[in-house]
């Protein structure tokens, strides 16, 4: 259950004042990992989705209908448990990694007062190991959260191996000399990756005085390289187009969505777009996401490939900086912030 305390609606319901229907349908290009275009085909389609959007749908994908369909109930079950149980698998979660933002959360989504119409648990992925999402012992509170665990471990090993076969068809289609350029930064043992399930409750009581749609997640881009989202059968996933207008995505539970994010914009020196996008929540069903942010380590430094900054004219559009320092500013700015903009380059 997701409670607001007296102030907090407002800021939640605010755009439904603004916006009272779902914006028109996206056009969102799909590609087929299933062998059905050649593979130059798919990297040029993976390029062109990057460059255009910086969004697009995954189908034959390979991770299995019924893994996916155990995730979807695991993380419903989780959901609906009491407050305390999900609080107290939190602090487990959280414990495996302190002073991380790690753990079960409520509407208050990073730590600058950005709120939303969710709940979430998110968790730290180890990058290359066989059980990626960290034990926590056997005082775990909640042996169902165990099970949820357990499940996520399997659904991360199956799209961790998906995602890197995205990232390097994205190689192969920018022409870059290394073709693991870009798995080797979500690949290495100190690779700074997040799995966050969202949970989007229903809002009946709200609707009945009136309020349509609200935030569940607000405006955002992701910092990581990419971001992989698997959701159930209820819409709300927005994003923002280049002419600034917004469009719904259509939900498909049998695909994944890509969005490239705000590092793999710097790394392409501008060429892909890190999408923006948000959720709004006017769906009388629940909405549950499942989404894998795959990060590169702290330390690694980040700018943009020498390749595309000779294919650009020469101009680097963007400063070098670490992933640690990236990661750090972010937490320090409210949701909707433009991030990158700080670590743009002067225009000649
Ligand atoms: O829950 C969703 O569908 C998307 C949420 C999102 O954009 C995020 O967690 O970064
Ligand atoms: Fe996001």
């Amino acid at each position: 259950m997701v409670v607001l305390a007296k102030g907090e609606l407002e800021q939640i319901a605010l755009p439904a004042a603004v916006q009272k229907a779902a914006p028109p349908l996206a056009d969102v290009p799909e590609v087929d990992l299933g062998g059905g275009a050649c593979r130059a085909d798919a990297a040029r389609a993976v390029v062109a989705a990057c460059e255009g959007h910086g969004f697009f749908k995954v189908t034959g994908h390979g991770v299995p209908a019924g893994l996916l369909a155990r995730v979807e109930a695991a993380a419903a079950a989780f959901f609906e448990m009491a407050q305390p149980e999900k609080e107290a698998a939190a602090a487990a979660a959280a414990a495996a990694a302190p002073g991380s933002p790690f753990g079960y959360g409520s509407k208050r989504i990073g730590c600058n007062g950005d709120l939303g119409w969710v709940e979430y648990l998110l968790l730290g992925v180890a990058a290359a190991a066989a059980a990626p999402l960290p034990a926590h012992g056997e005082a775990s509170p909640s042996p169902s959260y165990g099970s949820f665990r357990d499940i996520l471990n399997e659904y991360v090993v199956a799209v961790r191996a998906m995602m890197w076969e995205v990232l390097k068809l994205m190689a192969e289609g920018l022409g870059l000399k290394e073709k693991d350029a870009l798995v080797r930064l979500v690949s290495h043992e100190e690779s700074d990756s997040v799995l966050r399930v969202n949970h989007y409750p229903p809002h009946h009581e709200l609707k009945q005085q009136g309020h349509g749609r609200l935030t569940g997640f607000g405006e955002h881009t992701d910092p990581q390289i990419i971001s992989v989202l698997r959701s159930n059968d209820t819409s709300g996933l927005e994003i923002s187009l280049r002419d600034g207008s917004w469009a719904s995505v259509s939900p498909d539970r049998k695909s994944f969505f890509v969005n490239v994010g705000d590092v793999l914009q710097v790394l392409t020196n501008g060429r892909f777009r890190s999408v923006r996008h948000r959720v709004m929540v006017s769906s009388p069903r629940p909405r549950v996401s499942v989404i894998f942010f795959a990060g590169p380590p702290p330390r690694e430094r980040l700018a943009p490939l020498p390749w595309l900054v000779a294919e650009d004219g020469g101009r680097r559009r963007y400063r070098e900086f670490t992933w640690r320092e990236y990661k750090a500013s972010a937490y320090r700015t409210k949701l909707a912030e433009n991030r990158l903009c700080h670590f743009e380059t002067e225009a000649d």
